[in-house]
């Protein structure tokens, strides 16, 4: 599987050319990605990167990856990013590590948002990867119960026995949808709630998605 996803990485890696403001996402596919990018900003390709997480941040700092002060950034001409489904649509869910804000945010900004994933995140309908909702944190339980009125049962994120903290200072509501038969309304929907910052579904966003699969890498466009 990570063969895959460094397969896929590696030919995103190649549509970024000299003097881009990138969007780098977050996630295991998109940390193959920041490693052959820094290998080409090692032969010299000037570029500035837009980091969606703390995490990506990091590792971009580490490989050499030079990084845009996002409030001075004024656009971005690519984004390369992972996702957890990509529907046929090609809408996404997205924010299984916990990063969607941050990265819809960056993702949104971008005039071609390049999704890397391998086979296994190609699905019929979204919703059977558990969708997570950014919830702030006064009053989560009911914010909590509105969304459980949409059909799912959320769980508020743990990590390592502690509730789950957002890079934003936020909580995560986890809800096992199962299938999202129109997941443009169940966003909308959604994001009416009081309390609801952001739903990890990104509709309509992606321009291409690399899918790496049998050693190959198909593309599919909007
Ligand atoms: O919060 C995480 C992000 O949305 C990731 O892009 C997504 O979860 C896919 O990550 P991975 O490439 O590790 O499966």
């Amino acid at each position: 599987m990570d063969a895959n996803k460094k397969l896929v990485a590696n030919e995103a890696v190649k549509e970024i050319k000299d003097g881009m403001t990138v969007g780098l996402g977050s996630g295991s596919t998109v940390k193959f990605m920041l490693e052959a990018l820094g290998e080409r900003v090692k032969e010299g390709l000037e570029i500035v990167g837009v980091p969606t997480s703390h995490q990506t941040a990091k590792l971009a700092k580490e490989l050499g990856i030079p990084l845009a002060d996002f409030s001075n950034v004024d656009g971005i001409d690519i984004a390369i990013d992972g996702a957890d489904e990509v529907d046929p649509h090609l809408n996404l869910l997205k924010g299984g590590g916990g990063y969607l804000v941050r990265e819809k945010i960056v993702d949104i900004l971008a005039k071609r948002l390049i999704i890397i994933v391998d086979e296994t995140k190609i699905v019929d309908y979204l919703g059977t990867y558990s969708l997570p909702i950014e919830v702030v944190p006064f009053g989560w339980e009911t914010t909590r119960s509105r969304i459980a009125e949409f059909g799912c049962a959320p769980q508020l994120r743990q990590k390592d026995g502690e509730v789950f903290i957002s890079d934003n200072g936020n909580y995560l509501l986890d809800c096992d949808f199962k299938i999202i038969h129109d997941p443009a309304k169940l966003h909308d929907d959604l994001k009416a709630l009081v309390g609801v910052v952001e739903t990890g579904l990104f509709i309509n966003m992606a321009d291409v998605v690399m899918i790496g699969h049998a050693g190959m890498v198909d593309v599919l466009t909007k």
